[in-house]
This record gives C-alpha cells, structure tokens and sequence, in this order.
C-alpha cells in the first residue's frame, strides 16, 4: 500500500531502526531536501529512487552524517543522531558505500577491508606492547576471523591479496562492500551500488545485496538508478523528485502511481499513465 507523503511520520512506530523526520536541507538558495519524512525497519530493504538532482544522495549524507539538515531530526535506534559525525554514526552502526568507488587503489583487498575494521578495535598502538600477553591478540584473532567471513561470504578470496587498483570496475564495487560490511553495521547505505556495472555484475551484486538482507539480517537503504532491480528486490521503495517526497510504499504500487510514471517518463506520457490504476500519492 502507497502511503501519502503526510502520514508517513504518523506511522513511524518505536520498532524503526531508522525515523527521518521532517528533512530539510539547504544549499544557500537551492533547497535540495524539502520536509521529507520515512522510516526503516530492521531487517528491511528500503530503496530511494528518483531523477538526477532529486536529492537521494543529499538524504544519505543526511542519514550518514555528511551534511546536517537545516531542519528536521536523524532517530537512529532510537537516539537522536541529527549532531553526529559521520566517525560517530559509523562507530553506533551506521556504514555506508559511495556513488564514486572509495578504495585505497594500491592497497590490497585485505588491508583494504581491515582498515574498514580498525575503529572497531579496542587495543591500539600503545596496547600493542602488551600484544603476546592475551588481549590485543585474541581482538586481532577475532578481527581477521571476522574479515574472512565477510571476503568468504562475498566470494573475493581469489583476490584477498591483489592490488585493489588492477580489480575490474565490478570487482572493486564488491570489495568496497565487503568493507562497509566488515564494520557489521546495524544499518547500511548504499549509494548507486550497482552503477557503471554490465549485467553480469549488476546480478551478481544484487544477489549479494539480497543475500546480506535475508542471510545476515542487514537493514539496507539502496539508491539505485536500474528501475528493474529496485523493483526486484526492495521490501519499500520511496520516489523524491526535486527534493520533495513523492511516494513511498511497495514496489508494485510505486510503479503503479501515475505521479511517478510522470516524473519519470515525462508529460507527453501522462495520457497513458492516467490510465493506471489509481494509488495513493503525496
Ligand atoms: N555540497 C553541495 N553543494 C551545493 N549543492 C549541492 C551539494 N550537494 C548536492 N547539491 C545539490 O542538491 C541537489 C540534490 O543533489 P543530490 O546529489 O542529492 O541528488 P541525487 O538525487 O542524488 O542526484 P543523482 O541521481 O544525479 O546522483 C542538486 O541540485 C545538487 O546540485
């Protein structure tokens, strides 16, 4: 069932994981985010969609802690994070990919996805002294068993050891997950996952996407342009166009609604659109 814009906030429940409310952002006179309220639930593949500039990123840089709203609250398991660094928010559970790949390219896959770790480790530099008397050592023990798990469960094994810049574009995407997903975030954000991907790669890393939802639990916010995937996969799916929430609800009902099928088909299709069925929009 679609849900209008305005009653979105009304039907947050204690159980979200993730309650935005009421985002707005501005970029001097520009409003990228207007009033946009949602919210996640655990274990949910929620999906933000929309045109170019409509401000999905703007939203995950929100969630992140990248930019802070100019108005509205960030409710993340139940704390206020509106405030929060992003170093903070990755450390209560929140991790997140990015549209433009964020590797360090000549490191290895492995280092690559222990840095990803690192802020998780209770022992440091100064602790290491200690490192054969028990702590640190059974941590680091934990730490790599951890990171196995991830490079097994994302099959990257046959290149834990290459140099994360001579990876195909495909490659280096999954590594870039395998990193946010070594954090093991309560929540994660995934900004284009699959963009600049060949069909082949696009299957494979939306089986992994679904895979870590229902095998591993993760709660997952996706924004993704490949409409058939979003559809596929997503639990909810939320449409903003200019900055404003369009519609938010289930994929079937989402690409029902003729509000959507215009902003993203254009005028000269409403005609048609007009004669789908009915839904509920903003
Ligand atoms: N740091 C910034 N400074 C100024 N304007 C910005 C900034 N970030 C985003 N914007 C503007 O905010 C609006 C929304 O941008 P945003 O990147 O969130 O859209 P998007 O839906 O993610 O687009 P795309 O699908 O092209 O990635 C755009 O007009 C963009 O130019």
């Amino acid at each position: 069932m679609l849900q209008p814009a305005a009653s979105a906030g009304a039907a947050t429940g204690a159980s979200a994981l993730l309650d935005v409310q009421n985002i707005s952002l501005r970029f001097g006179g520009l409003k990228a985010l207007s009033d946009v309220s949602f919210h996640v639930r655990p274990s949910e593949l929620f999906s933000i969609i929309g045109p170019n500039g409509a401000g999905k990123t703007s939203m995950l840089n929100c969630i992140s802690g990248r930019y802070t709203p100019s108005e509205g609250r960030v409710v993340f398991d139940g704390a206020d994070v509106t405030k929060l660094k992003p170093n903070r928010r990755a450390e209560i559970g929140i991790g997140r990919t990015f549209q433009n790949l964020a590797l360090f390219s000549h490191m290895s896959v492995l280092d690559n996805i222990m840095v990803g770790r690192h802020h998780l480790l209770k022992n440091n530099f100064f602790t290491g002294a200690l490192y054969w008397i028990g702590g640190a050592q059974k941590e680091e023990l934990e730490h790599r068993r951890k990171v196995e798990e991830v490079i097994d469960f994302l099959d990257i094994q046959h290149v834990r050891k290459a140099t994360a810049g001579t990876l195909s574009y495909g490659l280096r995407k999954r590594v870039e997950l395998a990193r946010a997903v070594a954090l093991e975030p309560k929540l994660i954000l995934l900004d284009e996952p699959m963009a600049g991907m060949n069909l082949e790669e696009k299957e494979d890393m939306a089986r992994y996407i679904v895979d870590l939802n229902e095998e591993w639990g993760m709660t997952i916010i996706m924004i993704e342009h490949d409409m058939g995937v979003v559809m596929d996969i997503s639990h909810r799916v939320m449409v903003l166009d200019f900055g404003r929430k369009l519609v938010e609800g289930e994929p079937s009902a989402v690409l029902a609604d003729p509000h959507v099928r215009k902003a993203y088909l254009g005028e000269e299709d409403l005609e048609i659109e007009e004669a789908a069925p009915a839904a509920v929009s903003a």
